[in-house]
């Protein structure tokens, strides 16, 4: 007999752990379902162990900084109290007690299990079914995914869950994929004195920013150590006396440990989800600007293919619930979803790239000032490398996009996000006075540059 409630969600990734909450808290009787972990991938295995573990090699990069600038420096680099800090602060040892307590405090019923849609408005876990009356709230998320490379299946790589999980730095590590998991865990390693290689398929660095982040990645990293190898076919993948080998069609490298983090995969198998007529082979669940999937179902986060970012699945939870609650409110819109690299230099973006404005016919011209060549950037001296870059909608005179590559690039975004976000004339921000000297302050550079 099913149990009758308001809302079912299923999966509690940050966008789901946050709609149960504010739905129950509006009234709603609401029971949330997860097969993990409350909270979902970002707090145990990605956004907040992996920033601290990016937090720690900073600080040995501006150890290493210190000569030529303030005296001298001996770096002694310790992996220990990163562990510790990632298991105690971060994660209390992938234990989500702390969040479920936060939940349930909130008046959320919280259902541990497999959650699977058996009809319209209707969700089963193990054997216990439950009808929602107002509808059910998917935020399942994304695993690591593995390309079909011959032997690899067999060998024990690790993805990003096993590598925030490590208690000591491998000698050596070869990273697979050259996406932002690969880059962000290639220079922590590098920095922990681990002999790192990147090898990605692609033709550069971070496909989906400007290639000028590309190239810039590429150069810190092989002036750092990193071995950077793109346009690479792997053909095979091995494990053999403790040590990973990718086979590459002329060549092997080898090393103590591997990564692969060649992308994700959508959490949508299983799900049921052509008891509501949509297909689980897909790629993502297409959402209206209301995040509604189909009569009764809503979809937030990387589900959604709208950007897997942390930030993009509480925004969409905060516009699902406000329609599961029947208030009104202005639709998603996506064109100032910031992104941040955080590498060093942090690789900080929002809007299109030049490449992605040419490819919707938009009439654009762009603008670039280099980091190292404004006040701050000259002051700052070692670590100075970065770059901002505009893309400017010439018609309407607003930028649909920008870069902000360099030290803190991600603060530095903020400015340019405000002003996507807001379509800001350049005018207003030529306009406008950058406090001296600021690394923000390149903006202004970088409007006079704007050229077709
Ligand atoms: C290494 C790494 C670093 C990252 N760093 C950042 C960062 O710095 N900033 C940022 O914004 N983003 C970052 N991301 C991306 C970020 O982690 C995700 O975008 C974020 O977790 C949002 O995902 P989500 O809401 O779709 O759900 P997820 O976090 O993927 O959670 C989904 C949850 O649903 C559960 N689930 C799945 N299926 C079912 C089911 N059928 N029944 C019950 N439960 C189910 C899962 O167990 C999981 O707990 C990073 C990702 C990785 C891999
Ligand atoms: N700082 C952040 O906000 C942050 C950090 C990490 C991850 N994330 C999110 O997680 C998502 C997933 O990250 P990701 O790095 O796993 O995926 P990704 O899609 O960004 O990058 C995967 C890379 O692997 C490469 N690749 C695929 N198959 C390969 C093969 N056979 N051989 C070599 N290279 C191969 C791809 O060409 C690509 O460059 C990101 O898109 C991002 O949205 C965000």
């Amino acid at each position: 007999m099913a149990e009758e409630v308001d809302v079912v969600v299923i999966g509690l990734g940050p966008g789901g752990e946050d709609a149960a909450g504010r739905l129950a808290e509006a009234g709603l009787s609401v029971v949330a379902v997860e097969s993990r972990l409350v909270g979902g991938e970002c707090p145990y295995y990605a956004c907040v162990p992996t920033k601290m573990m990016v937090r720690a090699a900073g600080l040995l990069a501006d150890g290493r900084r210190v000569p030529g600038m303030a005296g001298e420096s001996t770096i002694g680099p310790d992996w220990a109290p990163v562990a510790a800090r990632i298991r105690d602060e971060a994660t209390d040892s992938w234990d989500d007690k702390a969040a479920a307590d936060r939940l349930t405090g909130k008046g959320v019923r919280l259902v541990r299990g497999h959650g699977r849609i058996t009809a319209p408005r209707e969700v089963t876990v193990d054997d216990r079914t439950f009808r929602a009356r107002r509808g059910v709230l998917l935020n399942t998320g994304t695993s690591p995914a593995a390309p079909p490379i011959d032997g690899l299946d067999a060998v024990p790589y690790w993805t990003n869950r096993e590598a925030v999980q490590a208690t000591e730095v491998p000698r050596s590590l070869l990273v697979l994929g050259g996406g932002v998991v690969g880059v962000e865990m290639a220079q922590i390693f590098s920095r922990f004195d681990s002999r790192v290689t990147v090898v990605e398929a692609g033709d550069r660095l971070v496909v989906n920013e400007e290639p000028e982040s590309s190239d810039l990645l590429r150069t810190v990293f092989e002036r750092e150590g990193i071995g950077v190898r793109t346009g690479v076919k792997v053909t095979g993948a091995s494990h053999e006396g403790g040590e990973f080998t990718l086979h590459l069609e002329d060549e092997a490298l080898t090393a103590d440990r591997l990564l692969v983090a060649t992308g994700r995969r959508p959490n949508l198998k299983g799900l049921g989800l052509d008891a509501v007529g949509l297909d689980e082979n897909a790629r993502q669940i297409p959402v209206d600007g209301n995040m509604r999937a189909a009569d009764g179902l809503w979809a937030v986060g990387d589900i959604t293919g709208k950007g897997a970012f942390t930030h993009v699945s509480m925004y969409q939870a905060s516009i699902a619930v406000r329609d599961i609650l029947g208030e009104e409110g202005p639709p998603a819109a996506y064109r100032a979803v910031p992104r941040v690299t955080f590498t060093d230099p942090e690789i900080a973006s929002v809007g299109l790239t030049e490449a992605q404005a040419r490819d919707q016919n938009l009439p654009i011209r762009t603008g670039t000032a280099q980091i190292p060549d404004s006040a701050r950037g000259w002051i700052h001296k070692t670590g100075n490398d970065g770059f901002i870059k505009l893309v400017e909608n010439t018609e309407w005179g607003v930028l649909v996009g920008a870069t902000a590559a360099g030290p803190s690039g991600g603060e530095i975004l903020g400015a340019l996000a405000v002003a996507v976000h807001t379509e800001a004339t350049t005018t207003a921000l030529r306009e406008m006075i950058y406090a001296y000297p600021t690394f923000h302050r390149a903006i202004e550079p970088a409007l006079t540059n704007l050229t077709t």
